[in-house]
């Protein structure tokens, strides 16, 4: 194979290390971790509280900065890329859903959707092509005029969803996205993630929940700042069927 045919992964990362300096002892969040994802992969980062994994998420993401070590975005480098500009790939080429959904309270389902597509340049005609398409997808085309308020977690976090896909990023990031939703929720999240991957969609997903973690193709240990183990699932159907934990969640 000529390096030519060699694919250039979408995230590559490579001794990054974090610590956080807060009110006690320096936490040592991240220490020295090579990650690569390619397109198309749906990486679970799974792992005990406090093993990092939220913080290797927010460096994968540029909402906090490595100490030391590189991460290449796309085969980029975004070493010295400031605010500014992690802001604006965060609108184009990466998603973030987060536990807590963090959707504008006083703007309707269809305004949250929109407004990124929006920011981002899109036309007012584009960005309402998108949002439908993204609420009909998700099965929220009823919600569209509802406030934030007036829905379930499992809801909301759709909307969250729908609102970090409407810029067709090539990463998806989700933090703990089921974490404050009931086993309905969680389920309707975790087949809304899968069906994405399954059309193509590249995810990051953090979650302490194993079951959940099975739902992606590839499952990384996180523990005490390192990559413990990783692992493609042997036994999963391609492309993020494993939901079979997930779907068994009772309510
Ligand atoms: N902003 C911060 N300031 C100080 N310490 C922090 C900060 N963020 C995280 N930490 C510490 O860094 C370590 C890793 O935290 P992190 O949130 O990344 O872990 P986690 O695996 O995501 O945990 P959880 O599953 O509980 O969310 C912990 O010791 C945590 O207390």
């Amino acid at each position: 194979m000529t390096d030519s045919a060699i694919p250039v992964p979408l995230l590559h990362a490579e001794g990054i290390v974090k610590t956080h300096h807060g009110e006690g002892a320096p936490a040592h969040a991240v220490r020295g971790v090579d990650l690569t994802v390619q397109r198309g992969e749906f990486v679970a980062v799974t792992g005990p509280s406090g093993a990092g994994k939220s913080t290797l998420l927010h460096l994968l993401g540029g909402l906090q900065r490595p100490d030391s070590g590189s991460l290449r975005l796309d085969g980029e480098t975004t070493d010295g890329w400031t605010e500014a500009r992690w802001a604006l790939e965060r609108r184009r080429r990466i998603g973030i859903v987060f536990q807590f959904f963090n959707l504008v309270s006083n703007l309707t389902v269809a305004d949250n959707v929109e407004l990124p597509a929006l920011l981002a340049g899109a036309a007012a005609k584009q960005a309402r092509a998108e949002r439908e398409k993204l609420l009909t997808e998700l099965g929220l085309e009823s919600k569209a005029r509802s406030m934030p308020g007036e829905l379930s977690g499992g809801e909301q976090q759709r909307v969250a969803l729908a609102r970090a896909l409407v810029n067709q990023p090539r990463l998806l990031l989700a933090d703990e996205p089921a974490g404050s939703l009931d086993s309905k929720g969680t389920r309707e999240v975790m087949r809304q993630l899968a069906g994405f991957h399954q059309r193509g969609q590249t995810i990051v997903l953090v979650t302490h929940d194993a079951r959940l973690a099975s739902a992606a193709d590839r499952v990384i240990s996180f523990f005490d700042g390192r990559i413990a183990d990783d692992a493609e699932l042997a036994g999963t159907p391609p492309r993020g069927n494993g939901l079979t934990g997930v779907l068994e969640l009772k309510d």
